[in-house]
């Protein structure tokens, strides 16, 4: 008799940066109007999907401890989701392994959301349109969409609206992954605090950074990157104001916020350099731990997929 054995289908999640994050005002369903320029980055986590009697979720890594494993999970709102649309069951066993920090203004949950889109969409066979696993992917989350595609695109709406942005060469970044998390509506909270209060400087359009990205040059990039979140981050959690000056002072060229944070996020002029200032940073006691990457990469990609029959 032949059992056929699933391997599972691996699919790689990159994290995302705001290159750019300017936030509007409040809208009347609870979200802010945004223009966001997203960059995703190589930090990554990695999905794997088997078929199984009922729909299960397993994370391992570093942050699992932080993640639940039951509907709260997105990657169980997606998987739901996309067999609900289909008129299946999620019968899967779906294993998270994380590398982006949780909590961490990097898309994490977001991108294993995309991931499982992914992944079900190759191992059900589905062959869905690239538009229809966005539609979907936007009834997850803001920042699901942006995860799905990758590469670099300016986001509208609520982070939803996705256009692609031309930007020439790779750049590299080091990221400081904070002791603690900031949860994404406290944040926008906050801004809307600080914004009743008096008036926090605001960073205006992205035209000058989509020249730079166009032009591959992380000299002229570096002064353009900004993010209205960044005085609501660290209004919440002071230190960081610390971590995103001792990366400057480490040699990276420019800091910022990464969304709603708390991971500050460092350009750096070359890959030798980014080295040089993940090891001062890691030595400055400013943050937990520290993490290299390169952007922009792909989104949401199917890594590894067979069925091996054995006898
Ligand atoms: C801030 C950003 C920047 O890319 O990402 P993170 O840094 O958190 O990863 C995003 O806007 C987050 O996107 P995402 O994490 O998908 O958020 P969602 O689940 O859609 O929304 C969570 C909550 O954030 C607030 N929210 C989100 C998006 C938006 N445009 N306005 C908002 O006010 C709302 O309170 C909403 O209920
Ligand atoms: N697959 C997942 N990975 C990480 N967090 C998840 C996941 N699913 C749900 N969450 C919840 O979402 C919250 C936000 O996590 P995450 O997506 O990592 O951060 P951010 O929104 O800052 O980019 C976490 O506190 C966690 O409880």
């Amino acid at each position: 008799m032949l059992s056929v054995v699933h391997s599972p289908v691996v699919v790689r999640a990159p994290s995302k940066v705001n290159l750019h994050l300017s936030v509007g005002d409040l809208r009347d369903d609870g979200y802010h109007e945004l223009t966001t320029v997203f960059q995703a980055l190589s930090l990554s986590d990695e999905i794997s999907v088997v078929p199984s009697q009922g729909l299960r979720v397993n994370v391992k890594g570093a942050d699992a401890t932080k993640v639940p494993t039951d509907e709260r999970n997105l990657v169980w709102k997606a998987a739901v989701l996309l067999a609900d649309s289909v008129g299946r069951e999620p019968l899967v066993e779906i294993t998270i392994d994380k590398g982006i920090p949780v909590a961490g203004g990097m898309a994490g949950g977001s991108s294993d959301a995309a991931a499982t889109l992914v992944a079900l969409d190759a191992m059900w066979k589905l062959d869905l349109s690239r538009s229809e696993l966005t539609d979907l992917a936007a009834k997850l989350g803001s920042d699901v969409p942006f995860v799905l595609h990758g590469g670099t695109a300016v986001g509208t709406g609520r982070g939803e609206k996705l256009l692609p942005v031309l930007s020439r060469n790779t750049f590299h970044w080091v990221l400081a992954l904070a002791k603690g998390g900031l949860q994404t509506p406290a944040v926008f909270g906050e801004l809307d605090e600080l914004r009743s209060k008096g008036s926090p400087p605001r960073i205006g359009a992205p035209d000058a950074l989509m020249q730079a990205l166009a032009s591959g040059d992380a000299h002229a990039l570096a002064p353009l990157l900004g993010n209205d979140l960044q005085a609501a981050a660290t209004s919440l959690l002071p230190q960081l104001r610390r971590t995103l000056r001792a990366g400057v002072a480490a040699g990276a060229l420019a800091g910022i916020v990464s969304g709603s944070g708390p991971t500050c996020a460092f350009l750096c002029a070359d890959a030798d350099t980014a080295v040089s200032v993940s090891a001062e940073l890691s030595g400055a006691g400013v943050c937990r731990t520290v993490r290299v990457a390169s952007g922009p990469v792909p989104g949401a990609r199917v890594v590894t997929s067979e069925s091996i029959g054995f006898p």
